[in-house]
């Protein structure tokens, strides 16, 4: 039993620590004792961000994710997203996460990539976490510093919706190489886009760049592009602010479906490979 499982069932809790009440002094107080084990071997963390909540930022993580093991690097995602984690449902996994001596052990998908979230702790994937901001900020915290990460080259964090103070806390707890911004092509996305751009900056954290998610249906007849959502701006955005515009990901029920069935890995689409490309080229490993 480590440190923190025996401070938790000292306090008569049997969550490891991840729980709404009482043992928030204790996570506090393992912030700074626990050996950090993850910042040894991760090598570069990805933030994927969205200034608003359903834009598809967790399928993109994971899709993502997926492309970069499929180059023959070691990746993990750890889900930022605690009050709607859908991570391990995209990956099909339902185990829940144990502890060892050296901390919480992730678990590991079909093809190895390492996930923690916390869906992972619950007893039920459909309780609700119903977590006040700082204990959401400090269980994101642990997922970065007592998770064994062990050898990561990629790892993605997706990120909570929004840029609330949360996301304001996962920005400064876990030393990011870099953020994708993940949007939709509406009329707000301008106003959406910037605010996620200045938060990170703000934060001096680098933008890769903008990746534009249902941004057409294919007409299955004769395979023209519709744009259901209107026309994109992605391009003139990403040139005001200087970034790149990374990929775009169509609306694709088949995305939809692997992702309902916990299938992701299954999905050969190359939708974003030119966003590995650039990550590849701008943070080499
Ligand atoms: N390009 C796409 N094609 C088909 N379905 C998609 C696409 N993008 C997202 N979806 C579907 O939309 C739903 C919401 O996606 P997802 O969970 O990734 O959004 P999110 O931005 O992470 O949401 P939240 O902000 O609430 O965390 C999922 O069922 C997902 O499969």
């Amino acid at each position: 039993m480590d440190q923190y499982e025996s401070k938790c069932q000292a306090m008569g809790c049997d969550k490891r620590g991840f729980c709404s009440e009482g043992c928030e002094a204790a996570a506090g107080e393992n912030d700074s004792n626990v050996e950090v084990k993850a910042k040894n071997f991760t090598k570069k963390v990805i933030g994927i961000v969205s200034g608003k909540g359903g834009v598809g930022k967790s399928l993109v993580t994971s899709t993502l994710a997926v492309l970069t093991m499929r180059r023959g690097y070691n990746v993990g995602i750890l889900d930022a997203d605690i009050t709607g984690p859908s991570i391990p449902k995209m990956f099909g996994i339902s185990n829940r996460a144990v502890a060892s001596q050296e901390g919480i052990l992730p678990e590991k998908t079909k093809n190895d990539i390492k996930i923690m979230s916390i869906n992972l702790l619950l007893d039920e994937e459909d309780t609700p976490v119903v977590w006040r901001g700082p204990i959401v900020s400090s269980v994101v915290k642990q997922f970065w510093n007592d998770v064994v990460w062990g050898d990561v080259d990629y790892l993605f964090i997706d990120m909570p919706p929004g840029t609330s103070d949360v996301v304001l806390t996962v920005f400064q707890s876990i030393p990011l190489d870099g953020i994708v911004v993940v949007t939709t092509p509406q009329d707000l996305v301008h106003m959406i886009v910037r605010k996620a751009y200045n938060m990170a900056k703000t934060m001096r954290v680098p933008v890769l760049g903008i990746i534009e998610n249902m941004s057409y249906v294919k007409c299955p007849h004769c395979d023209e592009e519709i744009r259901v959502f209107g026309d994109s701006h992605i391009d003139d955005i990403a040139a005001g602010l200087g970034i790149e515009v990374l990929g775009r990901m169509p609306i694709d029920p088949e995305l939809a479906k692997a992702s309902d069935r916990g299938e992701i890995e299954k999905i050969h689409k190359e939708y974003l490979s030119e966003a590995i490309n650039y990550m590849e080229k701008y943070l080499k490993i």
